[in-house]
């Protein structure tokens, strides 16, 4: 079985590489950013890549952030994954986030900023029904079957104020 697909790629910039897998094995090719940029603490930046691909169809591409640049920097991507369609022909670009409270990050054009994971993906057919087939799940998420590690910090409220929420007892049970 082959586990490879042929990606046709658009060279926008002629000096910077086509993505690249660094090791056999790797899930990610590596995209370079084509311009400089410093980004401060808790700010974004849009930074174009310099290639554009056209992937076959029934295949998606995802711009994934790099572990060591989120470990080392804080720097991840604001919409991670970021979906490149198959259709899409324009110029790849990344959204970096800065998440460092302190300093801010410096990226030279040519730096591997982000990756992308090439991906089969299903197109569904959405079919309306008045009831669902029932589950051993049902409609509980968020937290329902307990075990979490924070406890104090919260994210925005149920009725969508926002602050810090305290873990109500219940939310505790099952720690
Ligand atoms: O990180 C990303 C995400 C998306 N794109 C490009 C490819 C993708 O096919 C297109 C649209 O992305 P998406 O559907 O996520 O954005 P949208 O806000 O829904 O825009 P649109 O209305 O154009 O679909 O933008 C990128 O270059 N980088
Ligand atoms: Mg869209």
């Amino acid at each position: 079985m082959s586990t490879s697909v042929d990606v046709l790629v658009r060279r926008l910039d002629p000096e910077l590489p086509l993505p690249a897998y660094e090791h056999p094995g790797d899930a990610g090719a590596d995209l370079v950013t084509a311009q400089d940029a410093e980004i401060a603490p808790g700010e974004r930046v849009v930074l174009p890549t310099g290639i554009a691909i056209a992937l076959p169809d029934g295949y998606a591409a995802f711009v994934h952030p790099r572990s060591g640049l989120a470990a080392r920097c804080g720097v991840s991507l604001v919409n991670a994954p970021g979906t490149v369609d198959a259709g899409y022909r324009g110029e790849i670009k990344v959204v970096v986030v800065n998440h460092d409270l302190r300093t801010p990050v410096v990226f030279r054009r040519g730096d591997r900023i982000a990756q992308l994971v090439i991906q089969r993906v299903e197109r569904a057919g959405f079919h309306e029904v008045a009831e669902l087939p029932g589950s051993g799940r049902g409609e509980g998420g968020f937290g329902s079957t307990g075990g979490h590690a924070a406890v104090g910090v919260s994210s925005v409220g149920a009725a969508g104020s926002a602050g810090i929420v305290q873990h109500s007892a219940s939310d505790r049970e099952g720690l």
